[in-house]
């Protein structure tokens, strides 16, 4: 059995994500204790009870002490196997960080997995649906790893109610060296419930910040009547993106300057991955057991990750300088 304790470096939900799906992995029981024993409300929210939830579904994982406000669990799994099923997390709790928690585990389940889940498509703190599919998985395809994730409708804070089709198919991963693959930066202007000139104004304003600095842009724009009220931008080129959600009394200028202003930063930069995507592709580069990215900078979310992943797996991660980015790598 191996115990992990939640509160090491940066002490978040995605300790317990990487240390689920870990498990199932291995199929390995594992303990975790102290989980976000420091955040402001300490112990599994809605979005974290409903994704260990979908791994034990995928694993037939016996869990105990899944309940909200927890600090430990524990977590038993079996076979991993094919899951079609329909997911809600009922609040605005992200579908991205679910899907995270049983990413790894989908590419070594015997079936395919199909879920249709509903919750927050676009919520602060986390990737967005389009980042996902846009930015993790067109990277993880690279290793081979075969996912995809429709946004059918958008999910906002706080009601929610987004829905997403998600599928994985199960696959060997590769071993990978990222290269920078910058290019034309795409994105999606959003809103539901909204004026339509709040869409038009975030592209604009992203665009012609972006292209100001040389970049070529195609920003479209999706305006509709979803169960929640929200904006927001998604910009990617290569394996960079940049993700700004719109809040009441911010100017639809702003989130559009906020998601280019992230672009550029990441644009400018030589590193090949931008740095979210570094802490997503930690787990996966421990399970091809050799690969390679540079990234900006070494965040506490991805030196956090590669402790949690050399718990699990026979694997050593090297980090080391590289022109003004850092390269992390396992030989
Ligand atoms: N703007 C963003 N774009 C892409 N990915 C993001 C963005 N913001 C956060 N993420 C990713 O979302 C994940 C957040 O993990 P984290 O542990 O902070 O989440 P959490 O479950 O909400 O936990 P907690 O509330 O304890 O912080 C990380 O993989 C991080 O890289």
């Amino acid at each position: 059995m191996i115990t992990i304790d939640g509160s090491y470096g940066e002490g978040g939900g995605q300790i317990l994500r990487t240390a689920v799906s870990l498990s199932a992995v291995i199929k390995e029981e594992v303990t975790i204790k102290n989980i976000r024993k420091a955040r402001p409300q300490p112990g599994l929210k809605t979005q974290h009870l409903t994704s260990i939830e979908t791994a034990a579904l995928m694993c037939d994982a016996q869990v105990e002490g899944l309940f909200p406000g927890s600090t430990e669990i524990r977590f038993s799994p079996v076979e991993i196997k094919g899951l079609n099923a329909e997911i809600d997390i009922g609040t605005a709790g992200s579908i991205p960080l679910l899907v995270q928690c049983i990413m790894p585990a989908a590419a070594h389940a015997s079936g395919n997995v199909s879920l249709r889940i509903k919750g927050g498509t676009d919520v602060i703190w986390s990737p967005s649906t389009d980042y996902l599919e846009n930015v993790t998985f067109r990277a993880l395809s690279r290793m081979g790893y075969r996912a995809h994730l429709k946004t059918i409708s958008r999910g906002y804070y706080p009601r929610g109610g987004g829905l997403t089709e998600l599928s994985i198919e199960p696959s060997g991963l590769n071993a990978y060296d990222y290269t920078r693959e910058d290019g034309i930066v795409s994105g999606i202007s959003h809103s539901s419930r909204l004026p339509g000139h709040v869409t038009q104004r975030q592209a604009s304003c992203a665009q012609e910040i972006l292209e100001r600095e040389g970049y070529e842009c195609e920003i479209g724009t999706e305006v509709t009547q979803d169960v929640s009220t929200g904006s927001g931008i998604n910009l990617w080129s290569g394996f960079k993106g940049a993700v700004s959600i719109g809040k009441r009394g911010l100017p639809a200028e702003k989130v559009g300057s906020m998601a280019a202003g992230e672009m550029l930063q990441d644009l400018r930069s030589d590193a090949a991955v931008d740095r979210h995507l570094a802490d997503q592709l930690i787990p996966f580069l421990g399970l091809a057991g050799s690969g390679s990215f540079t990234t900006a900078g070494l965040t506490e979310h991805t030196s956090t990750n590669i402790w949690v992943t050399e718990q699990f797996l026979d694997v050593k991660f090297g980090t080391e300088k590289k022109n003004g980015s850092v390269e992390i790598h396992v030989r």
